[in-house]
């Protein structure tokens, strides 16, 4: 290229990328994708510098958004997407000769030296520009040339060179032949709002029958859908849903074999009544599923499924495609596992095989399947015990005709793997929340998860419980240790969800020396009182709604921790600058006793001025105080409300 010899800005450090550009970073619609760089050229001329955006596929349509100068060199500008699907962008910068030459100008006027040729060379530049010009800006850049001429006007011209109008007529015909171009086009996966603000409600729909010892079904699932919507979840997850296989089905208690009557795990898929795309006979019919689907979609639910690529060694892969499978040299398949947990009825496929595009292809035509029965979301069991380049490979076919899509990976394994889950695509990931205690555990993971580059790729959802876990901060505890928990998981994180009716009901009893429940629902057909009012149940509620009314909310990537002189209260602000929504959350972590202690309000970052009193009030219990000072004093009774979940309202409010 001509001009190539001919480039002097350097484009550098450009963020947010992974791993060079390898990966796709994640935002969701109207979510700003802040890029930075260090940009420079040599010597001292001044550089300007543009970012470059578009929807992939609009190849040559870029959109230009000016970058500002933050100093020392380093620039920034901001994008958003406008719909879902996959936005690439990149930079433009160049040596700003027009900038350059005015400010030179200046600093000789300001020593009262001769500016004469100076006024000259600007004449000259300003012709460079007519190449690049329309044909108003050609008039008026032809009146500027003249003045600039015109020995007689010297400060009339001086005082036209520092207009704006000048200013926006020489950025707008700037010359790019000699722009430097970031090497790299980067990618970012803008997704439905969803991917980032979701409450997630699982439930067993095989215990919702209303007579004790019956199998429930799609049809008496649906009966419990208001009960669900008026706590305020909007996606209800559901085990899998497909036949359950008999050879090696698990029992009570996860017994390694089955009495005559137990249901066996839902997790052990596939029978002589089919596989991954057929539905539990006892559950209904695929009818009754879309059928189920639609209410829920009119109770406002979105309805999410398992997708668990393993079989019982009934499912009909396990004879039609035995090369899916790893036989060993006696005739059998080693079973899954997910050490230390063994998963004795199934059997692993193995992403090795010799038939692997056969195989994706038929993974891929079962996701379909159900896109196709209106699913939307999907939970995805132990992803990190099948290979990353499938999951790359997969995603990207999916959301190429369906771009809302969501998938949950549901791993809970070592940093690297979960995190590699993110970069392949996965929407959102479970997390390591069920195991945070401290508040200084909870401050290192938060700050881990929104101020490192985990940020790009890795979207947080928190659970407090799951059919597999109850946690030992849940364990024999009482009502309060489940609020804490659910408030936490409600506030710290957008993506949420809990495993009920066990949270609400509070059920708190372990499987002895297990992190898991006692005779538990992954086991056995369960009959609730769906209907029964708790506490904790009115409390979600509250929580939901506050999570939608408060836009504060409805992100994690806004969270700023305050200080606090006593290490049980936690605290922490939620900003919204777009809608001016602000929140301070302090929790009490100790379930048993009273904490109490003073919280220092981080005033500068909710715009309070110092001194003047401010309002705030506890959407918990519609309490209204008014504030004046940095710190404030709080109390917390964890068996009245271990938290405040405090709006800022307007400055000087009294
Ligand atoms: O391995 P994780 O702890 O992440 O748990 C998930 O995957 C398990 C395997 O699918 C699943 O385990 C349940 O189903 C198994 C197969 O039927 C059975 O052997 C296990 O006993 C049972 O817990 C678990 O529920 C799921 O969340």
């Amino acid at each position: 290229m001509k001009a190539e010899g001919q480039k002097r800005a350097s484009i550098r450090n450009v963020s947010p990328q992974i791993e060079c550009g390898k990966y796709q970073i994640k935002r969701i619609v109207d979510e700003r994708i802040e890029v930075e760089a260090d940009i420079f050229g040599d010597g001292h001329d001044k550089v300007d510098a543009v970012l470059l955006y578009r929807e992939a596929g609009d190849e040559n349509k870029w959109e230009e958004i000016p970058m500002i100068h933050e100093g020392n060199d380093h620039w920034s500008s901001a994008f958003e997407g406008s719909q879902p699907g996959i936005y690439e962008y990149t930079i433009e910068a160049w040596i700003d000769h027009f900038n350059t030459w005015r400010s030179g100008l200046n600093k000789k006027i300001e020593a009262r030296q001769n500016v004469k040729t100076e006024i000259l060379i600007g004449a000259e530049l300003m012709e460079d520009a007519l190449a690049q010009a329309n044909s108003g800006q050609k008039k008026q850049l032809r009146n500027w040339i003249n003045l600039l001429r015109d020995e007689e006007k010297e400060s009339e011209a001086i005082s036209k060179i520092f207009e704006d109008a000048v200013t926006n007529v020489m950025y707008q015909t700037r010359q790019r032949e000699r722009a430097t171009r970031y090497k790299k086009i980067l990618k970012v996966k803008v997704e439905r709002k969803r991917a980032l603000f979701s409450a997630w409600y699982e439930f067993f729909p095989r215990s919702t029958s209303e007579t004790p010892g019956k199998h429930g079904t799609f049809k008496s699932s649906e009966k419990i859908l208001p009960e669900i919507a008026n706590m305020g979840f909007d996606v209800i997850y559901l085990p899998p849903i497909h036949p359950i296989g008999k050879s090696h089905r698990k029992g009570i208690n996860n017994a390694t074999e089955a009495q005559p009557g137990d249901p066996g795990s839902p997790w052990a898929i596939g029978s002589e009544e089919g596989g991954h795309k057929a539905i539990h006979p006892e559950l209904g019919t695929i009818d009754d599923f879309t059928s189920f689907v639609k209410k829920a979609e009119k109770n406002g639910i979105e309805v999410a499924i398992d997708f668990a690529i393993q079989c019982s060694p009934d499912h009909p892969y396990v004879k039609e495609h035995p090369q899916w499978f790893k036989w060993r040299p006696d005739g059998t398949v080693q079973y899954a596992e997910n050490p230390p947990k063994k998963y004795q009825d199934v059997l692993p496929v193995n992403f090795e095989t010799e038939d692997w595009e056969n195989l994706w292809e038929e993974l891929k035509s079962v996701v379909e399947y159900w896109i196709d029965k209106g699913v939307k979301i999907f939970r995805v069991d132990n992803p990190h015990t099948k290979s990353f380049i499938f999951w790359d490979w997969l995603i990207q076919e999916i959301n190429k005709n369906h771009k809302d899509i969501i998938f949950l990976a549901e791993a809970f394994t070592r940093p690297r793997v979960m995190e590699e889950l993110g970069k392949v695509g996965f929407t959102q990931s479970y997390t390591y929340f069920t195991w945070r205690n401290s508040k200084e555990e909870f401050q290192e993971y938060l700050t881990e998860l929104t101020q490192t580059e985990l940020r790009e790729y890795f979207r947080p959802n928190f659970w407090p419980n799951t059919p597999d876990i109850l946690p030992v901060s849940l364990e024999n505890q009482s009502e309060a240790s489940f609020l804490i928990r659910i408030i936490l998981a409600s506030t710290l994180s957008s993506n949420y969800g809990i495993y009920g009716p066990l949270f609400e009901f509070g059920l708190n009893e372990a499987y002895p020396g297990k992190e898991e429940y006692t005779r538990s629902e992954k086991y056995e057909v369960k009959h609730w009182d769906w209907y029964r009012p708790t506490r904790t149940k009115e409390i979600i509620s509250q929580l939901n709604s506050i999570r939608n009314e408060n836009t504060a909310l409805q992100t994690t990537y806004n969270i700023s921790f305050a200080d606090t002189d006593n290490d049980q209260l936690i605290c922490y602000s939620k900003i919204d600058k777009r809608t001016g929504n602000k929140l301070l959350i302090v929790v009490n972590l100790d379930p048993h006793h009273t904490q109490s202690g003073w919280i220092k309000v981080p005033l500068k970052e909710l715009e309070i001025k110092g001194h003047q009193p401010f309002a705030v009030v506890d959407l918990l219990t519609a309490s209204r105080y008014i504030w004046q000072n940095e710190w404030n004093y709080v109390e917390l009774h964890p068996q009245a409300l271990p938290a405040h979940i405090l709006r800022i309202e307007t400055t000087n409010e009294r």
